[in-house]
């Protein structure tokens, strides 16, 4: 339905989106994955023919639409990381406000306010400025906004970020309904792991302007079927422990955080009983020791050493 051949581009020094392929097909929750400055909204305005790519084509329904966006444009909504509403409106004078652009007015205009408004739950709170709204409402609104001329696709460029819990949950689920019900198809955006594991059927993986894994969640964990990923817990740890650990020649990466390390070892390799040993012998407090599912997270350490969100 909608496809990057072989697109770069470049902002004079910075190449944020190198030789990138992706599909997205009718219907699709498509998740595109990285840590910040990735290149994933770069790739998505190339999609959403926002931005024009240095090299490579963008097709829509097989044709270039490069110099001709329109047929896109039509039929996307685009869900912006930053939030794009007038503060000092209420929620539903900015959805009148966006509605009358695309070209809706009366009843019509009224009708899909209304139906909107309920899709994303700020029916009880319409007449509310949009000052008032916690982050959260604010982003449920923007992706509201997004949706007032029934897009067939909808592009959502982290759309979680910095909300709460509850407000998180409530997006979610929208975008799983909205997908169920209406067919609609999706391309979201995130760094976090969880969201994209939970939302998605096909995943991409982005790093450094580059594209390191894609396929289906399973695909991509498959990337890790040779090896083990372990979660030591303490309290704390010592150099001399995390020395000893690094030179292990079985350990083939790990990520030390507070109160977690993780380790990817070759499978097969019973390296337990000597973790436990050199806690032991180095004083550092053990909570846990456990052999970790592989996650989508186990993955980008895989493939680039580092966690997602370093
Ligand atoms: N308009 C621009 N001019 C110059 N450099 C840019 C521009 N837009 C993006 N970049 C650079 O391109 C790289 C990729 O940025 P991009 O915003 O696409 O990443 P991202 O994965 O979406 O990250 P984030 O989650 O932080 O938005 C970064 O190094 C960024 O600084």
């Amino acid at each position: 339905m909608l496809e990057l051949i072989d697109i770069t581009k470049k902002f004079k020094q910075t190449e944020a989106v190198k030789n990138m392929n992706m599909y997205i097909g009718r219907g699709e929750i498509v998740g595109l994955l990285g840590p910040n400055g990735a290149g994933k909204s770069t790739a998505i305005s190339m999609l959403s023919s926002l931005v024009e790519p240095t090299s490579g084509d963008v097709k829509f329904q097989n044709k270039s639409i490069i110099k001709n966006p329109q047929s896109l444009r039509k039929i996307i909504g685009i869900v912006p990381q930053e939030i794009a509403l007038y503060e000092d409106l209420s929620a539903e004078e900015n959805m009148k406000f966006f509605g009358r652009i695309y070209g809706l007015k009366g009843q019509k205009l009224q009708e899909k306010v209304n139906e909107v408004l309920e899709h994303i739950g700020l029916t009880e709170r319409r007449k509310d400025i949009v000052k008032k709204f916690s982050g959260g409402m604010k982003r449920r609104l923007n992706i509201g906004v997004a949706m007032l001329h029934d897009p067939e696709i909808l592009v959502m460029d982290e759309p979680t970020v910095g909300i709460e819990p509850q407000s998180r949950n409530y997006i979610l689920q929208t975008v799983k309904r909205l997908n169920e019900e209406r067919q609609m198809t999706v391309l979201y955006t995130s760094h976090y792991m969880e969201e994209v594991e939970y939302l998605c059927d096909r995943i991409y993986i982005m790093d450094k302007g580059n594209l390191i894994a894609s396929g289906t969640k399973d695909e991509i964990k498959q990337i890790l079927s040779l090896e083990n990923t372990i979660s030591i817990k303490a309290d704390y740890w010592n150099e001399d422990f995390i020395e000893k650990l690094r030179e292990h020649p079985q350990v083939n990466r790990m990520n030390i955080e507070e109160k977690e390390i993780v380790l990817v070892v070759s499978k097969n390799v019973n390296i337990f009983s000597e973790i436990a040993h050199l806690a032991e012998v180095m004083n550092v407090p053990l909570r846990s020791l456990d052999v970790k599912k592989v996650t989508l997270e186990d993955v980008f350490l895989h493939l680039t050493g580092r966690a997602l969100r370093d």
